[in-house]
């Protein structure tokens, strides 16, 4: 089977700093003033061509961290990925510039991934209408509510036609009719056997569209699997984690990261 990912024993370590008098330090004397904080650690899984992978796991598990990192958008710290194809990451927070207009990224986006001038004003309309954004289009993208973003970059990237599309929550703000038609274009992506990354709080959205599932605790793997089988853990370890005490679930995270002292 032809893989599409290979992520290996990928880690993200980000240094957190109390004021930016300590980050200042940290850079200019040899002394360190931050703490080391691991978003990931060692993660390995691969996708194959044409799979549809949902990512699941609580607030902070590492979902966006390892969708941009397989995006291109941030490095990893240690570890490798390897993506064969082109890929999208569509998230609310993710590649619009905010003094730009909407048509101005959408020049900017096709001129980076390497369109021609004459190709862009070609796809140009055809992202102006799925974006549903109207005149809005020539207003500048900071003045977009995080729905009119979403739809932005929804539509740039369903139409520059990508090998292999990460959709990060962006689906979940806006309103439901755009989901709808979101949805039906990722069946029709689905359907020509391109692969796909879906994240989402939304069980609904992971079972009905994703064949397997990557569960992430504490920025770890803690299962990777079929649907079916994935989520039927994942929510009755939820409905568990939603009844424990504070203390509870610190003991449980201790559990899940004695694993990987020393990574
Ligand atoms: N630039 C950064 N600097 C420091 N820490 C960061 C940075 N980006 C993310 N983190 C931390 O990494 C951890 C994983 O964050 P991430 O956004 O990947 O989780 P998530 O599973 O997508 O969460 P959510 O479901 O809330 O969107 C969090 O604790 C977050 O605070």
């Amino acid at each position: 089977m032809e893989k599409s990912i290979i992520v290996k024993n990928v880690t993200k370590k980000y240094v957190l700093f109390n004021s930016t008098k300590h980050r200042l330090l940290d850079l200019l004397t040899p002394k360190k003033y931050g703490e080391d904080f691991y978003a990931l650690r060692d993660i390995s899984f691969d996708v194959n061509r044409g799979d549809i992978i949902g990512f699941v796991g609580t607030n902070g598990s590492g979902k966006s961290t390892l969708s941009n990192i397989i995006g291109g958008i941030v490095p990893e710290t240690s570890g490798h990925v390897e993506v064969n194809g082109s890929v999208a990451l569509i998230a609310v927070a993710s590649g619009l510039k905010g003094d730009l207009t909407g048509r101005e990224n959408i020049e900017l986006k096709c001129l980076m991934l390497g369109f021609t001038k004459k190709q862009i004003k070609a796809m140009e309309n055809d992202i102006i209408d799925f974006s549903e954004l109207g005149r809005f289009i020539d207003q500048p993208v900071k003045s977009y509510s995080s729905g009119m973003k979403s739809r932005l970059g929804f539509a740039i990237s369903v139409t520059i036609d990508p090998d292999i599309m990460i959709i990060d929550e962006a689906l979940s703000v806006g309103d439901a009719a755009f989901a709808q038609k979101s949805f039906e274009k990722m069946k029709e992506f689905k359907l020509q056997g391109k692969t796909m990354i879906f994240v989402s709080h939304s069980m609904g959205q992971i079972k009905d569209f994703c064949e397997k599932v990557l569960w992430l605790e504490y920025g770890t793997v803690r299962e990777y699997g079929p649907t079916d089988e994935v989520l039927a853990h994942y929510q009755s370890f939820m409905d568990e984690f939603k009844k424990m005490s504070k203390h509870e679930k610190q003991m449980h995270k201790d559990k899940i990261l004695k694993a990987y002292q020393g990574i």
